[in-house]
């Protein structure tokens, strides 16, 4: 069975963020992940992470005024210092509370547009070369369009082709089941010939992005294949529980 991490962005959201940690451990958790921690001070986090016993799987780059409409920067020509910036911010978080991995999320910008294709090129060297020199991994993640209208890497092919032709050792694909199951289907498929480039997996059922083992596709047999494929990572819960956190956790004892 692979190892799970609870996202505290989607789960124990009936308590404040920094009491989800210790709802995540007493849930029986080993792990967690969540979208940004940037409202807190990074030590406060750590500690947080520390005093529950956990280890953190991944967080987002600050993706800029999420509030008001944005879903990254990276793709977004006019707006690369701030790019710069927010990898600056991301680094000294991701090594304050010891991540393994960061996603640098793309932004809303027109998927074909070649400005923003070059931008996302540049960016994503950018936060290579970065990460790498902090010891983190860093990962980019297709998004479907239906949860995130207009985000830039909507494509999974684009994504895995991104990944290979940088073809450096930190840099690797989010595969969001979830997502990867509304754009295009053929989880397994994909998975395998991912695999070498894969180094974070999400889950939640589909439609619902609620609890795994409740959507349309047979997720018993997914995680058996990645378990056969070898991941060792972590897969993160992206989901929002039908319910209370706690009373939907049965699938985890259920596979
Ligand atoms: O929306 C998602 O699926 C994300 O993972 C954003 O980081």
């Amino acid at each position: 069975m692979p190892k799970f991490a609870a996202n505290l962005s989607m789960m124990f959201n009936e308590r404040p963020f920094l009491e989800r940690f210790a709802a995540a451990a007493t849930a029986g958790f080993s792990a967690v992940e969540y979208l940004f921690p940037y409202d807190y001070p990074a030590e406060v986090v750590a500690e947080k992470l520390r005093d529950a016993g956990l280890n953190q799987a991944l967080f987002n780059m600050p993706p800029g005024d999420w509030a008001g409409g944005d879903r990254g920067l990276a793709s977004l020509s006019d707006r690369r210092e701030e790019f710069e910036s927010s990898l600056v911010k991301a680094i000294a978080y991701g090594k304050a509370i010891g991540t393994p991995l960061l996603h640098m999320m793309a932004g809303i910008a027109p998927a074909d547009d070649p400005t923003a294709a070059s931008c996302y090129v540049d960016n994503l060297k950018k936060a290579a070369d970065a990460t790498a020199e902090a010891g983190i991994g860093l990962v980019i993640e297709p998004i479907n369009k239906r949860d995130m209208p207009g985000y830039f890497l909507n494509d999974f092919n684009r994504a895995f082709d991104l990944v290979a032709d940088l073809d450096r050792p930190n840099v690797s694909l989010q595969f969001d089941i979830y997502h990867r199951q509304i754009m295009h289907g053929d989880v397994i498929t994909a998975l395998r010939q991912m695999a070498p480039r894969i180094g974070h997996i999400q889950i939640a059922a589909v439609p619902t992005r609620h609890e795994p083992m409740t959507g349309e596709l047979n997720d018993r047999m997914i995680f058996e294949e990645i378990d056969a494929l070898g991941y060792q990572g972590y897969v993160g819960c992206e989901y929002r529980p039908a319910g209370v956190t706690e009373d939907g956790l049965g699938w985890m004892s259920s596979i």
